[in-house]
């Protein structure tokens, strides 16, 4: 087919990046998946090439106003039924602030920090579904697309010892499919997000680089379970605080290094967010690799869970997997 100007334009723009061989990425089969060399993004025509540009500079592109303030509100209802037990969903996982951990447990959100695997609820898995973000989705990994990981991040107050921080991080690192760039955060705030709040901090253009070795941070006030940052994260690379409004959208890269600060407000700072993957991806087997300490933690928590029952970090993920759109390839 006759390539647009636009597109014509970003190829020269993007033949201009110094990118890694490894970033070739080619399915044959699937003759709307032409990415080559150097391209992280796919021409379907709803990126402008300024946009395109900067995912395939940056790692990430913000859209603003991408979810409906209604859909939002609509979505804070059911976070707070579903803290407060009023309804359920098979699968949910909730997790408490380490600061407070050691008080009573009341079932509300105040007390619930992040929720996460809520694909079997059906009010907030109408998020991953939302056309406007399928539509972005798309972009990064072609028409088959698996909702692999939900979450709702309730970042609570500070209690003072810091652990409202999530440290720097790939998300690549807790994830054993490949390849990674038909894995894509769309990540929606469901408020005014800032710096003093909380809000994302990414270090720009790390998509371009390999996953790194991750572990719990030597933080003086402790770190959650699972919260591992990159090990000698560089501080002076340069940093970029994503400030965000109710409704704005980030889609990123899963080897784009980000995290965020802590919450210096009294309310809890709350997004949505989805994971997504080609369903075209295979999964891959992280003995031996840098992921092998997540996915022991991941191990010895589904054996807690699933009463004893041995279940591979592989199908823990196939199983929480959804098809939102094409076909179930190989996920
Ligand atoms: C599979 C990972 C998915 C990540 C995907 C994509 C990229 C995203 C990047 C991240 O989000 S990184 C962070 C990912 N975080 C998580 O996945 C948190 C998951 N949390 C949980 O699964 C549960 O909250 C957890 C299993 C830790 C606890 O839930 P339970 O209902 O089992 O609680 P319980 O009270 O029984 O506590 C079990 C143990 O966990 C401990 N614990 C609970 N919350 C904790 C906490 N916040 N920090 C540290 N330890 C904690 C608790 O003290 C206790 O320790 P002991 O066994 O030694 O007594
Ligand atoms: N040693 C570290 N290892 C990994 N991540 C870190 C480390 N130190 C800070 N971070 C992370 O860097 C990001 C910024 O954190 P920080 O608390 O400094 O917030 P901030 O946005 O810089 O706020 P401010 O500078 O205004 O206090 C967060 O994701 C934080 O978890
Ligand atoms: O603080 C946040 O909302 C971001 C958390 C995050 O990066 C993650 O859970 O992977
Ligand atoms: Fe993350
Ligand atoms: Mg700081």
């Amino acid at each position: 087919t006759e390539m647009s100007r636009a597109a014509e334009r970003l190829r020269l723009l993007i033949n201009h990046l110094d990118r890694p061989s490894d970033a070739i990425v080619s399915f044959e089969s699937h003759p709307l998946i032409c990415k080559t060399q150097g391209e992280y993004t796919l021409d379907t025509d709803l990126l402008t090439p300024e946009q395109r540009l900067s995912y395939e500079q940056n790692g990430y592109i913000l859209i603003k106003n991408l979810v409906s303030e209604e859909d939002i509100n609509r979505f804070r209802y059911t976070h707070t039924r579903l803290c407060r037990q009023e309804v359920k969903a098979p699968g949910l996982v909730t997790m408490r602030d380490l600061a407070i951990l050691k008080s009573e447990f009341v079932p509300d959100q105040r007390a619930i920090s992040k929720i996460q695997d809520f694909q079997e609820d059906p009010e907030l898995f109408r998020y991953c579904t939302l056309p406007q973000i399928l539509k972005y989705v798309e972009c990064f990994t072609g028409p088959n697309i698996m909702a692999m990981h939900t979450m709702l991040i309730n970042k609570p107050p500070d209690a003072g010892k810091k652990t409202s921080r999530h440290p720097m991080h790939q998300d690549l690192h807790y994830f054993p499919f490949r390849p990674a760039d038909w894995i894509v955060c769309a990540w929606t705030a469901m408020e005014t997000v800032n710096r003093q709040n909380g809000c994302l901090v990414v270090l720009p253009g790390t998509h371009t680089g390999t996953l790194q070795e991750h572990d719990y941070p030597e933080w003086e006030g402790g770190a959650n379970k699972m919260y591992h940052g990159v090990r000698g994260y560089d501080s002076q690379h340069p940093r970029v605080h994503l400030e965000m409004e109710k409704g704005d959208t980030v889609f990123f890269h899963p080897l784009l290094i980000h995290g965020s600060g802590m919450n210096q407000t009294q309310g809890f700072r709350k997004a949505i967010s989805c994971h997504y993957a080609s369903a075209d991806c295979y999964y891959i087997d992280v003995n031996g690799t840098t992921q092998e300490n997540i996915a022991n933690e991941v191990k010895e928590i589904t054996m807690r869970k699933y009463a004893g029952q041995e279940i591979s970090f592989q199908d823990s993920w196939a199983f929480r997997g959804r098809l939102v759109k094409g076909e179930r390839t190989s996920l």
